[in-house]
C-alpha cells in the first residue's frame, strides 16, 4: 500500500504593529514604538529618555482615541482572523501543512512569543509576510529585525525561512482593494446629488520627511498601489489624491496631509470618499482618525459628504491575495520583493535580495536582481 506523502509544515509569521489591549497598556506601547531606532532617529544614548518623552506627552491624547474604542485596540482580533482565514484558503494546498502565528512589533504577542510558538509546532520552513502592503524601514524593516533576533533566542536560526518583502502592485491584491473601493464609491455616488463631484482620497500613513530622504522607499511604493488600483478600479476621468494621515512627531512629515485634503475639498465643494492604502485591517488610525476625527473636520468645513472606504480585514478575495502571495515567496524560496524581483523597489532597502541588514540601515544602491 502507497505511504501518504508526509506534508511540509509551513509557518507563516503574520507581522503587524500591534495595539494596546488596555488604557494601561497604552504608555508601555508607545514607549515600544518611541524607543525604536526604526522610529526615532537619535543617537543611541539619547533614545530611552527622548522616547520615553514622548511616548509620555502622546499618552493621553491616544488614550482619549482608544477610549473612542473601548479602551483598546482592534488589531489582534482583526489579524488572528486573518490568520484563521488565510489558513483555510490554504487547507488544500498539496504538500504543505500552513499554520499562522501573529507577531506584533509593539505589544503582544511580539516577536519572542511568536517564536516560542512557531517553535513548539516544529515547521519546516517558515515564511515572514509583514501586514504592510509597501514596504517602509519602519514598520517592515522593524518587523524582520525584531524577529530575526527573537528566532535566534529560540533557536530557528537553522529552518529555512524566505522574507516577503513588499507587495505595493501584486495584481490580486490591487483587485481586491480597487472592489472594495468600488462598492464604496457606488454607495457614495448613490448617496450623493448627481451635481456634486466625488473624489477618492487615497489616504497612507504619513513618515517624517527625513526618513524618504534617507531611502525608504514607502512613498514611491504607496503611489504604485494607488495607480495599480485606479488602473483596476477602471472609472474614466476619477478625481483622485494622495495623502498622508497621522502625524504624531513635530518634524516635516510627508503629504500632503489628509487634514489639507479635507480642507482643499470644502474650498473646491467637492465631496471625499476616503479610502485606506497602507493598512489591511481596521483599527484607531481608520476607526478614530478617519471615522471621527476628520469626518468632524468635513463638516466643520463644510464638504459637501463624507464617506470611507473599509479596510480589507478578512474580506475573501483579499485573503486569496494572500494565500497567492504565500505561493510565489515559497516557490522564490529567498528574501524577496514580492513579484517582478526587486526591479519594482528603485531605491535600496533592506530586506530586498540583497539580503537582511538592521531596520534603517540605509545601503549604497545595489543592482537589482530579480
Ligand atoms: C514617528 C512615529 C510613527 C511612524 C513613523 C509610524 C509609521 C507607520 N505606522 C503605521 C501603522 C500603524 N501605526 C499605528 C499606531 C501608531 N503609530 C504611531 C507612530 C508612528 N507610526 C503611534 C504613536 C501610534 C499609536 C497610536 C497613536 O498614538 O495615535 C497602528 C496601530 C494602531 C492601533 O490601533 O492598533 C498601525 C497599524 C504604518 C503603516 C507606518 C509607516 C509606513
Ligand atoms: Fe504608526
Ligand atoms: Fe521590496
Amino acid at each position: 500500500m502507497d505511504q501518504p506523502i508526509p506534508r511540509r509544515r509551513l509557518a507563516i509569521v503574520l507581522f503587524n504593529l500591534g495595539g494596546p489591549d488596555s488604557p494601561e497598556a497604552v504608555r508601555p506601547f508607545l514607549v515600544n514604538l518611541f524607543t525604536d531606532p526604526a522610529i526615532l532617529r537619535v543617537p543611541g544614548f539619547v533614545r530611552p529618555w527622548l522616547g520615553r518623552l514622548i511616548a509620555w506627552r502622546r499618552t493621553r491624547p491616544a488614550r482619549e482615541n482608544y477610549a473612542v474604542l473601548g479602551g483598546r485596540s482592534p488589531l489582534l482580533e482583526l489579524t488572528e482572523r486573518q490568520a484563521r482565514a488565510l489558513e483555510a484558503a490554504l487547507a488544500e494546498e498539496a504538500g504543505v501543512e500552513a499554520k499562522c502565528f501573529v507577531a506584533m512589533r509593539y505589544w503582544h504577542p511580539m516577536s519572542d512569543a511568536a517564536a516560542q510558538a512557531v517553535k513548539a509546532w516544529a515547521p519546516d520552513e517558515i515564511l515572514l509576510l509583514p501586514l504592510y502592503p509597501q514596504y517602509s524601514t519602519t514598520t517592515t524593516g522593524s518587523s524582520v529585525a525584531a524577529w530575526a533576533e527573537a528566532a535566534g533566542r529560540a533557536g530557528l536560526g537553522g529552518v529555512p525561512t524566505t522574507t516577503l518583502c513588499c507587495w505595493h502592485s501584486d495584481p490580486a491584491f490591487v483587485r481586491a482593494t480597487a472592489a472594495i473601493l468600488r462598492r464604496a464609491h457606488d454607495e457614495a455616488r448613490a448617496a450623493l446629488p448627481a451635481e456634486v463631484p466625488l473624489r477618492v482620497l487615497f489616504s497612507a500613513h504619513g513618515l517624517p520627511e527625513g526618513i524618504v530622504r534617507a531611502g525608504d522607499p514607502y512613498q514611491w511604493q504607496v503611489e504604485r498601489s494607488v495607480a495599480a488600483v485606479r488602473a483596476a478600479l477602471g472609472i474614466p476621468g476619477l478625481d483622485h489624491a494622495i495623502c498622508y494621515q497621522s502625524r504624531v512627531t513635530p518634524q516635516r512629515w510627508i503629504g500632503p496631509s489628509t487634514e489639507e485634503e479635507i480642507g482643499r475639498a470644502a474650498r473646491e465643494g467637492v465631496a471625499v470618499l476616503v479610502c485606506p492604502i497602507a493598512f489591511v485591517s481596521e483599527h484607531s488610525e481608520t476607526l478614530v482618525e478617519l471615522d471621527v476625527e476628520y469626518r468632524h473636520l468635513a463638516e466643520r468645513l463644510g464638504v459637501p459628504g463624507y464617506f470611507r472606504a473599509p479596510a480589507q480585514n478578512a474580506d475573501a478575495a483579499f485573503v486569496a491575495a494572500l494565500a497567492g502571495l504565500v505561493r510565489r515567496a515559497r516557490a522564490s524560496g529567498r528574501a524577496l520583493c514580492s513579484f517582478a524581483g526587486a526591479r519594482q523597489c528603485p531605491r535600496p532597502h533592506t530586506a530586498c535580495p540583497h539580503g537582511l541588514a538592521g531596520a534603517g540601515a540605509v545601503r549604497a544602491a545595489a543592482p537589482a536582481t530579480g
